[in-house]
């Protein structure tokens, strides 16, 4: 079967399809369209053996093409509603996306209703795995390599902000959405997808607990989603990757297992240099890798409008701007706004909160437990990634 039968989600006469055909062709121009058979062949029949991931969309596998390309195959898991039109027509507007950081798209594959995407395959995994893996990948993350991923990803994602017309939204910056090449270039994949989904059934995270930690408060819970939102989790990934942890580790003693209250909590300390990963072995530029803390700590202020704009961000870690102390205020916490949900009880959880942070102990790991369930679907239930606001 090929990949046009099933336009407008039913069966074509040979001559629409030929119209459809030359018509999509024309508007398609982009998009590349593998047959499932193609495919098929290419992972040796989705063979558990090429498995190389699974995520909140589906499984992943490498598999190499007829011409010898080796490509990531990702089979979307949730059968969508959506016809075979929209979905090209989504893809179109991200697959002719091309950046340095930015994964690349080669094409897709419509079977039935089923959805199959083609990337090029990335030969070092994500930051998740590597990075904050445990250790286990043998890639030495050293502290110059760890700002060299820091300004690719900024950069990517100033692209997608402010270069590309319309812009987009990532919504889901995070350790497991920076892939690396086979030069630790980083690449920011999943950018776009979420429109590929209905409303109803959009894509749900593989590590929601893990996942919450990236949010940013005011999309998280008023379903707020501008590009300052993108900001604040690309903050709390710097922190990450300049720290080699978790933005969530419960296995740390009570009072470091939030990053993000623990960066805070150490600025205001002036002590930010003891977040700084100890696997480098005091090898790193103290002032540097604590400027990159203070960028992430700009980045997620709880007012969107404080956070710096990506391209902004790009020039303070390349140092072509100073990164202003002044300019820092309170991070944004989603526990803050848990903390007054259970309070307050669940009708006003958005109303505004200038109460003390009580981020660690006991009873706030079961307020963010206690919130999974909210603001995963919060999160995905929202679906534009275009935004003109801020
Ligand atoms: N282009 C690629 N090249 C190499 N490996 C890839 C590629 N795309 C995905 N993977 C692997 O597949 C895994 C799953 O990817 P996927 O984007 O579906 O989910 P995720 O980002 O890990 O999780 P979630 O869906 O929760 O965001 C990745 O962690 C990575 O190991």
């Amino acid at each position: 079967m090929t990949c046009f039968s099933f336009f407008f989600g039913k069966k074509l006469d040979s001559s629409a399809a030929q119209i459809s055909k030359a018509e999509e062709t024309l508007h398609l121009h982009n998009v590349k369209q593998y047959t499932y058979k193609e495919l098929r062949i290419a992972t040796e029949d989705f063979s558990p053996a090429n498995k190389i991931g699974e995520g909140g969309f589906g499984s992943v596998y490498k598999g190499r093409l007829k011409g010898g390309q080796v490509v990531a195959v990702k089979v979307l898991s949730a059968e969508s509603d959506q016809g075979a039109r929209e979905f090209l027509s989504e893809l179109n507007a991200i697959s002719g996306v091309r950046h340095e950081n930015l994964i690349r798209l080669y094409g897709c594959c419509v079977n039935e209703n089923q959805r199959i995407l083609v990337y090029n395959y990335l030969e070092n995994n994500s930051l998740a795995q590597t990075l904050l893996g445990g250790g286990y990948s043998g890639i030495q993350f050293s502290w110059r390599t760890r700002s060299t991923i820091c300004i690719g990803v900024a950069r990517g994602l100033a692209f997608l902000h402010e270069e590309l017309q319309p812009h987009i939204v990532h919504r889901d910056i995070k350790a497991s959405n920076i892939l690396l090449d086979k030069d630790l270039t980083p690449k920011i994949s999943d950018f776009g997808l979420a429109r590929l989904f209905p409303d109803n059934r959009t894509h749900i995270s593989t590590q929601v607990a893990g996942t919450i930690g990236y949010l940013a408060p005011e999309y998280a819970i008023r379903g707020q989603l501008t590009r300052k939102a993108d900001v604040y989790s690309f903050g709390v990934l710097l922190m990450e990757i300049v720290s080699g942890r978790w933005n969530t580790c419960m296995r740390l003693p009570v009072g470091e297992q939030f990053l993000l209250e623990r960066t805070w909590e150490l600025y205001v300390r002036k002590e930010l240099v003891v977040l700084v990963d100890t696997a480098l072995d005091g090898d790193f530029d103290a002032e540097e890798a604590c400027g990159y803390l203070k960028v992430g700590l700009l980045c997620t202020q709880d007012s969107p409008k404080l956070r710096p704009s990506m391209s902004t961000v790009v020039m303070m870690l390349t140092g072509e701007l100073p990164v202003n102390d002044d300019q820092i205020t309170k991070p944004g916490l989603i526990s803050d706004f848990m903390d007054l949900k259970i309070r307050n009880g669940p009708k006003r959880p958005w109303r505004d909160t200038s109460g003390d942070l009580n981020s660690s102990g006991s009873e706030n790991v079961e307020t963010s437990i206690r919130s999974s369930e909210a603001s995963r679907s919060a999160t995905f239930t929202h679906t534009a990634i275009y935004d003109v606001s801020i």
